[in-house]
């Protein structure tokens, strides 16, 4: 199957990423811009590669070949503290690095971490960070947790901490892996409404694929590691591409006097 390109003149642009491990192939040849502004969801079976290119975006992993650019700039040509103003992270690993970093601290203070990219040196925070941090809490309905050691949070509340810390970074594009893990289903869906209400460029890798028919402009589809599908969110989350990448049957029902879909899903007998 042929992978429909869109090419916006600004955005995050992947072009041609491959990461190798060995002789194994994690990412091949992927191909595509997630256009500036618009939030993209990042879909795929388990082991498919979409943490992998996150990683590429956010510095963690070096492609082997082929080059990440935002807004037309190479990514890893980049100081690393340019590449960090521009781009936020909340990874699948935060809430274990954060824990394992974070003991004792306050969530304030975990949050005021993500102002240090735009300090030279060791210069104190200063009144517009506190600002900013307290806005990014406010945000995400944790203005209550301020005060609290972020390791005694639960799992949903680190959670948003991790997504107001990457706000607070005051990033104009945001990459999020899996953010929904550990919400309910009322913040599963607040959490994604923030994110597109913000007007950033943001590529969130999700495994509800519902949740990226209602808060996601674009798809982008992974499939062992290959891109097979990129565009407008209703034209590539169709029931015969849930039934290539994922195995599955999937229904469509409309809803909202049909302006909006969203799938239901059955296994396959085989
Ligand atoms: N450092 C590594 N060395 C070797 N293989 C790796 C490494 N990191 C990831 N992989 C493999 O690369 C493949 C893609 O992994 P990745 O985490 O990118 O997938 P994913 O689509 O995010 O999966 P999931 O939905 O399960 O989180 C998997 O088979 C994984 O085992």
């Amino acid at each position: 199957m042929s992978a429909r390109i869109y090419r916006a003149p600004e955005g995050l642009q992947f072009d041609g990423i491959t990461v190798e491990r060995g002789r194994r192939k994690l990412v091949t040849d992927a191909d595509f811009t997630a256009p500036a502004g618009q939030v993209t969801a990042l879909v795929g079976p388990n082991g498919s590669g979409k943490s992998t290119l996150l990683k590429t975006a956010y510095r963690l992993v070096r492609p082997d070949f082929g080059t990440v650019r935002l807004d037309g700039e190479d990514l890893w040509q980049m100081p690393r503290r340019q590449a960090a103003r521009q781009i936020a992270v909340m990874a699948q690993e935060s809430q274990t690095v954060v824990d394992s970093a974070g003991m004792g601290q306050s969530v304030l203070d975990i949050v005021l971490m993500a102002r240090s990219v735009h300090h030279s040196g060791f210069s104190p925070d200063t009144d517009a960070d506190l600002s900013t941090v307290v806005n990014s809490l406010e945000t995400v309905q944790a203005g209550h947790l301020a005060d609290r050691g972020f390791t005694e949070l639960s799992g949903g509340e680190k959670q948003r901490v991790l997504l107001a810390r990457a706000l607070a970074q005051g990033a104009g594009t945001l990459l999020l892996d899996e953010p929904t893990n550990h919400l309910d289903i009322a913040f599963q869906m607040e959490l994604l409404h923030i994110v597109r209400e913000l007007g950033l460029t943001a590529i969130v890798a999700l495994h509800d694929l519902n949740l990226a028919l209602a808060y996601c402009d674009y798809a982008a589809v992974l499939s062992s590691g290959r891109l097979i599908d990129h565009g407008p969110v209703n034209q590539v989350l169709t029931e015969a591409q849930v039934r290539t990448a994922f195995g599955v049957r999937a229904s469509t029902m409309t809803l909202s006097g049909g302006q909006q879909t969203r799938l239901a899903f059955q296994r396959l007998e085989h």
